[in-house]
């Protein structure tokens, strides 16, 4: 728990209620264990897509979709979302969903290996979201920052793991390896010469940083 019960209650009672197709989304995710983001982190991301006036958008680890889809539903009519997914059956529904919600013309979905595909891509991208294999994190965020155009933001998800990563022990399934990666992760972020960044406690743990 990175917030108290009561501030997670609150923000679940004050969320207005998902549409049918990202209700369903979110079921799906559930149902099959895919570890989708938190909601109130997912419309961080909306909210900040927006805020940028984000056209271009990268992400790390498409899953189902559901990050992809409050990212590519601030996008506008002529923006482009690229999003990179390893498993052919989450890239596969992801694909379907995208089709449904007639979005399928701005997302782009690769079956692809993220730190192969980025390093195919050309910039400027206003936006990135890092949502991968944690461990591949620092890598990620090497090939995307000189892609991210003066101003673009990088967000990256579950740098604080349930609070493991503020207590440097295992919590919630997270092991000791993978808190000492994320510290180190969280440390070369926040050092980055070219980065100005901050850690923010939204769902589980969001990084936010900016191209200087
Ligand atoms: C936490 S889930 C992504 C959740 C999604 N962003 C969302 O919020 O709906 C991480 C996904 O990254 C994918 N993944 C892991 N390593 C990857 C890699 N090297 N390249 C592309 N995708 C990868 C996994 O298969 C998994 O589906």
């Amino acid at each position: 728990m990175i917030v108290t019960d009561a501030v997670r209650s609150y923000l679940a009672e004050t969320r207005p209620d998902p549409d049918a197709l990202l209700a369903e989304m979110q079921e799906r995710g559930a149902r099959d264990k895919v570890p989708i983001l938190d909601p109130q982190a997912a419309t961080l991301l909306h909210v900040l897509a927006r805020a940028i006036g984000a056209r271009r958008i990268v992400e790390v680890g498409t899953a189902i979709g559901v990050s992809t889809l409050h990212l590519a539903r601030a996008l506008p009519d002529d923006g482009e979302l690229i999003s990179f997914e390893i498993d052919r059956e989450r890239h596969t529904a992801a694909q379907s969903y995208f089709s449904r919600a007639r979005l399928a013309a701005k997302v782009d979905l690769r079956l692809q290996d993220a730190a192969e595909g980025i390093a195919e891509l050309t910039g400027p991208f206003d936006l990135a979201f890092l949502d991968g294999l944690k461990a591949e994190y620092t890598g990620h965020l090497d090939l995307i920052v000189p892609l991210m155009r003066p101003g673009g933001l990088i967000a990256v998800d579950n740098v604080l793991m349930s609070g493991a990563v503020a207590e440097g022990r295992p919590i919630d399934g997270w092991s000791g390896d993978r808190v000492a990666t994320a510290r180190a992760f969280n440390d070369h972020l926040l050092s980055h010469p070219d980065l100005l960044g901050t850690i923010t406690p939204v769902g589980d743990g969001i990084a936010l940083a900016v191209r200087r």
